[in-house]
């Protein structure tokens, strides 16, 4: 054989997590290459959240690997997680809403660089931080927002503050659990171009149920029924893969054309 084969950014290997009696993830296996955009998809329950869960360390898997850059991931704590390079978003609440957009960042630059507990002894010293959050504010473009408060910005800016939040410490692997949930058409749109533009490079997981930020998004999906990644593909390679179709695709397709021809 010829070729080498690369070591996927991050890789599931027969996953498995139970809560009780209940197998909620049941051999979930996925193999993510560096610089991939993966949506994940499926019904609801199927298990998308317990994933993100499992990888970013909140949740402790059952049996099974998480693997970031072929080292083993599972059963380390969120934050050594993050520190080695992979980024959860968290929801808007996890904002500073009583600081400005400029502090939220630097807050989380700090955090990312460990001055977890020290950053009010010299913040203004602290150039590289000052550096790197001014960089992040044009990045999701709140630079002309820099020193409104998190609580006083609209619901989209906030999201664009939180995913500044989440690649604050730089991290090539990020996971965004529904980014545009709760935006309007047109700002969906925009978010979808914000969102590439700051993951130019990196390795993107989204859990999604807006087939067309899917489709717009994604270089690959995951479909993920009963706990199970029963396809990983293309969007039209997926689309035209007749399990899906039965299992999933199928109905949410047919549901999303018939709520656009009502709109029409
Ligand atoms: N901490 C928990 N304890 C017990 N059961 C849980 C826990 N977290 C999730 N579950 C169950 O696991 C199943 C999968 O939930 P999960 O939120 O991962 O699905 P999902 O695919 O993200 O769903 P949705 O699309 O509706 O958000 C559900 O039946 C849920 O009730």
């Amino acid at each position: 054989m010829s070729g080498a084969v690369n070591t996927p950014a991050l890789e599931l290997v027969d996953l498995h997590k139970s809560f009780g009696k209940t197998a909620i993830i049941r051999g979930a296996s996925l193999a993510v290459q560096s610089g991939e955009r993966v949506a994940i998809i499926g019904p609801n329950g199927a298990g998308k959240s317990t994933l993100f869960n499992l990888i970013s360390g909140r949740f402790g898997a059952s049996s099974g690997q998480i693997l970031l850059h072929g080292q083993r991931i599972d059963g380390l704590e969120p934050f050594e997680i993050n520190r080695r390079g992979l980024a959860r978003s968290f929801q808007v609440s996890n904002l500073f809403n009583r600081l400005s957009v400029f502090e939220n960042l630097r807050c989380a630059v700090l955090w990312s660089q460990g001055h977890r507990y020290a950053f009010w002894k010299a913040l203004s010293r602290l150039r590289d931080a000052n550096d790197r959050a001014e960089q992040l504010m044009h990045m999701i473009r709140l630079h002309k927002k820099r020193d409104t408060l998190a609580m006083n910005l609209t619901y989209a800016e906030q999201r664009a503050l939180e995913i500044g939040i989440t690649i604050a410490g730089g991290a090539d692997v990020v996971l965004l659990d529904e980014p545009t949930a709760g935006m309007s058409k047109s700002e969906t749109k925009r978010f979808i171009e914000l969102i590439r533009e700051v993951t130019v490079g990196k390795t993107l997981l989204t859990v999604e149920h807006d087939m067309g930020v899917v489709f717009g998004l994604a270089d690959k999906i995951a479909v993920l029924v009963y706990g199970e990644v029963i396809a990983f593909d293309t969007p039209d390679a997926v689309r035209a893969n007749a399990r899906v179709q039965e299992a999933y695709l199928g109905s949410v397709l047919a549901e999303t054309q018939a709520a656009e021809a009502r709109a029409c």
